[in-house]
C-alpha cells in the first residue's frame, strides 16, 4: 500500500491506494534490465535511431528538486546541443513501461516530464528526467503519453482542464480480448472529451523498449480521429527507430488492442489439422504394420515405430496438407459459381481456412522435409541392409540372380525423380513466403509462383506418390483387416482438388468465373455495358 502525499494537487484525490497487480503478463522485466540496458547503451549505443548530435553528459539535464538520479552513476542521459530546443514529452506513469518509453526518448533526444501520484517517493527514473505531479506535468507538455493502465484512468476525468486541448497517447492493453465493451482509447476519449486521443505503443514491451527492440517487433500500429495528432505521435515511434503504421481512426482501436493479445491465431488451424492427421495415421499404420503381424504370426515388429512408421505419417501428413492449402481455393470458385456473384461473404470457417493458408503450406512444407531427412537414412538402416544382404546370400546359394527389370528401374527412378522435383518446388514456395523475398517480387510474380506452381508442386507430390504405389496399388495383398495402405488413402484429397481444379480450368467453366471475378453479377440487373461480352448463363 502506498499513499500519495501530494495534497495539493488535484491528482491526489484520484489515488486512494495501490492495488495488488494483476498485470503480470505486461510486467515482465525489473528494474535492474532498465539500469543494465543504461549501461549497455552508454558504451556504444546499439540499434539507437539517435539524431548525430546526441552526445553523452555526465549529469542530469533539469535542475528540479524531484530529478531522479537512479538510473546508476553510469546510466546515460543524452543531450542535444544546448542550442537547440528539444521536444518536451510527458508520461504519466512511473511503471514499468513508462520508465523504459522515457528512457528510451532520453536517449533519442526528447526532454522527458514524469507526472506521477507521488513524485517524491517515485524512484529508480532515467537520469535527465524531471518528475512532477499530473496537473504539473501536463502544463509542461501538448503531448501526453499515458503510461498508466485503464482501470486507473477515471482519475483523468479530474484532470479535464489540464489535459484539455492535448494529445493523449493510450498504449494501455488489457488482459483478456474484448474485456470492455469499449476499446480502451474511446474510454479516454469520452473521459477527457476535449483532448485529442491516439492509440499507439500498445504492441511495444517494455522489454523492447529496454533491449533496443533490436530483438522484438518494431511495428507500432497508431490510430486517432485527428490526423495532424497521429502525425505527431507516428514521428515519435519513428525517432524511437520503430516502425509506425497507421490504422485509421479510434474505432480501430479494438483490433489493435486486441492484436498482442492474440497466440498465434493464423498458426492454430494449420496446428490442429497436421496433429489430427499425424495421429490418426500413426496409429492407422501401427495397426497395419505393427498389431496386425503380431495378431497373424506373433511376430515383433515393434521396431517400425521408429523410422518406417514415422517415414510414412509425414509424408503423408505433408500431401494431404498441401491438398488442403489448395482445397478452399476451389471451393471459394464454385461456391462464387454457384451464387453467379463474388460480393457475399464467404461461410467464416471457408475465410479463416483461405486466410491461414500460408501457414498450412509451411507446416506441410516442414513435415516435407522431415520425410526428405528420414528417407536419406534408409541404405544406412540395420533392416535394410539385413534384408539386402539376406537377398544376396539367397540368391548366391541358389546360385540364380533376378532379372533386371526396365519396367521397376524405371517406376523406382520415376517415382524419386518426381518427389525431388516436387520438394523443389515446395521448398520454392516457401522461399517466397518470406517477407524480404515477396517484397521483391510484385503481385503477378507472386501469385504466378504460389497458384500456378504451387499446383504444379501438387501435381509433382501427388504423382510421386502415385508412381511409389505403382503396380502393388490395385493388388487384393495389400489390405490388411481390409484396411488399404496409408499412401491410398493420403491420395484422396490431393486428387480430389486436382480433379476439381481441373474442371474449374476448363475454357467455358473458367470463362465464367473469371467474369464474376471480375465483378459480373448472374442475378444483377444489366446495364448496357454490362451486356457487351458477358457471357448468357
Ligand atoms: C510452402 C508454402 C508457402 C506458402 N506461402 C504463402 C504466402 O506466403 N502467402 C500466401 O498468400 N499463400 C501462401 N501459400 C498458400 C498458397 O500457395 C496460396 O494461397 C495460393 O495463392 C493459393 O492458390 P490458389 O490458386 O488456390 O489461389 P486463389 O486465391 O484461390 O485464387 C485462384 C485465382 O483466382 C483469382 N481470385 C481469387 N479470388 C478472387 C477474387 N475475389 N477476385 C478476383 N480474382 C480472384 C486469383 O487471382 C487466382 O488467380 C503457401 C503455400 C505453401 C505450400
Ligand atoms: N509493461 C509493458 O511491457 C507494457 C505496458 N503497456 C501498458 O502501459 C501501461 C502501464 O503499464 P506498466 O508500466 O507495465 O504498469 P505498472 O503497473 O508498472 O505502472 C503503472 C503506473 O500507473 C500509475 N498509476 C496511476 N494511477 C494509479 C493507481 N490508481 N494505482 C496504481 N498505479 C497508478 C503508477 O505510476 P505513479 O506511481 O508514478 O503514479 C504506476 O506506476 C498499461 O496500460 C499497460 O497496458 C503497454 C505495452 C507494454
Ligand atoms: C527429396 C525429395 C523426396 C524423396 C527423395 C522422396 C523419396 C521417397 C521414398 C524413398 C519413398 C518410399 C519410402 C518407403 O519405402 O518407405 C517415398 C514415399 C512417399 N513420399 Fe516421398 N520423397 C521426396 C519428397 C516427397 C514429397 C515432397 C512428398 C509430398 C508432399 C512426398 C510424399 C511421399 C508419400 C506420400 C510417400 C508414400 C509413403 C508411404 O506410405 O510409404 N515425398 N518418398
Ligand atoms: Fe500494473
Amino acid at each position: 500500500m502506498k499513499k500519495t502525499s501530494s495534497g495539493a494537487d488535484k491528482q491526489a484525490t484520484c489515488v486512494e491506494k495501490e492495488e495488488s497487480c494483476e498485470h503480470a503478463v505486461e510486467h515482465g522485466e525489473s528494474l535492474e534490465a532498465v539500469q543494465s540496458s543504461g549501461r549497455q547503451a552508454g558504451s556504444a549505443l546499439p540499434g539507437s535511431q539517435c539524431p548525430p548530435q546526441l552526445r553523452l553528459t555526465d549529469g542530469p539535464l533539469g535542475a528540479s528538486p524531484a530529478v531522479m538520479e537512479t538510473m546508476g552513476a553510469d546510466a546515460l542521459p543524452l543531450t542535444v546541443n544546448s542550442s537547440e530546443k528539444r521536444d518536451v514529452v510527458c508520461i504519466f506513469g512511473t511503471g514499468d513501461f513508462g520508465k523504459s518509453l522515457g528512457f528510451k526518448m532520453l536517449q533519442c533526444g526528447y526532454a522527458v516530464v514524469f507526472g506521477s501520484r507521488n513524485p517524491q517517493v517515485s524512484s529508480l527514473l532515467p537520469r535527465g528526467a524531471e518528475v512532477l505531479s499530473y496537473s504539473e506535468g501536463a502544463s509542461k507538455s501538448d503531448i501526453i503519453i499515458l503510461a498508466v493502465h485503464r482501470e486507473h484512468y477515471n482519475c483523468l476525468a479530474e484532470l479535464a482542464d489540464h489535459l484539455n486541448g492535448k494529445i493523449l497517447v493510450d498504449v494501455s492493453n488489457n488482459r483478456k480480448i474484448n474485456q470492455y465493451p469499449e476499446s480502451n482509447a474511446e474510454y479516454l476519449a469520452q473521459l477527457v472529451p476535449g483532448a485529442h486521443v491516439v492509440k499507439a505503443f500498445n504492441t511495444i514491451s517494455a522489454w523492447a523498449l529496454q533491449s533496443g527492440t533490436l530483438d522484438a517487433s518494431r511495428q507500432v500500429f497508431v490510430c486517432g480521429d485527428e490526423s495532424k495528432a497521429k502525425q505527431r505521435v507516428m514521428d515519435i515511434a519513428r525517432t524511437l527507430g520503430l516502425t509506425p503504421l497507421d490504422q485509421g481512426s479510434l474505432v480501430a482501436a479494438k483490433e489493435i488492442e486486441n492484436y498482442p493479445l492474440k497466440l498465434f491465431p493464423m498458426w492454430r488451424l494449420p496446428f490442429y489439422m497436421a496433429s489430427v492427421l499425424c495421429v490418426f495415421f500413426f496409429v492407422y499404420c501401427a495397426i497395419r504394420e505393427v498389431i496386425y503381424p503380431y495378431v497373424n504370426g506373433k511376430t515383433d515388429t515393434t521396431f517400425r515405430l521408429a523410422v518406417s512408421i514415422p517415414n510414412r505419417v509425414f509424408p503423408v501428413t505433408a500431401l494431404t496438407l498441401l491438398a488442403l492449402v489448395y482445397l478452399p481455393g476451389v471451393l471459394a470458385a464454385i461456391l462464387q459459381l454457384y451464387r453467379g456473384t463474388k460480393y457475399r461473404r464467404f461461410p467464416n470457417w471457408l475465410d479463416h481456412w483461405m486466410l491461414c493458408r500460408k501457414q498450412l503450406g509451411l507446416v506441410a512444407l516442414g513435415f516435407a522435409f522431415l520425410h526428405a531427412v528420414y528417407t536419406l537414412v534408409i541404405p544406412i538402416r540395420y533392416y535394410v541392409r539385413w534384408r539386402l544382404r539376406n537377398a544376396t546370400i539367397t540368391q548366391a546359394l541358389a546360385n540364380k540372380d533376378s532379372p533386371f527389370s526396365t519396367s521397376a528401374a524405371w517406376l523406382s527412378d520415376s517415382y524419386l525423380a518426381l518427389g525431388i522435383l516436387g520438394f523443389f518446388l515446395f521448398l520454392l514456395l516457401g522461399i517466397t513466403s518470406l517477407p524480404s523475398v515477396s517484397n521483391m517480387v510484385n503481385w503477378r510474380e507472386f501469385r504466378f509462383v504460389q497458384s500456378k506452381l504451387g499446383y504444379l508442386t501438387l501435381v509433382l507430390c501427388t504423382a510421386h506418390t502415385l508412381v511409389y504405389g505403382g503396380k502393388r496399388f490395385l493388388s487384393p495383398g495389400i489390405l490388411r483387416w481390409s484396411l488399404p495402405s496409408a499412401y491410398i488413402l493420403a491420395l484422396i484429397i490431393p486428387c480430389t482438388v486436382l480433379v476439381m481444379k481441373f474442371i474449374l480450368i476448363l475454357p467455358c467453366i473458367d470463362k465464367t468465373l473469371t467474369h464474376i471475378r471480375q465483378g459480373w453479377e448472374r442475378n444483377s440487373q444489366p446495364s448496357k455495358s454490362a451486356l457487351n461480352g458477358k457471357p448468357d448463363i
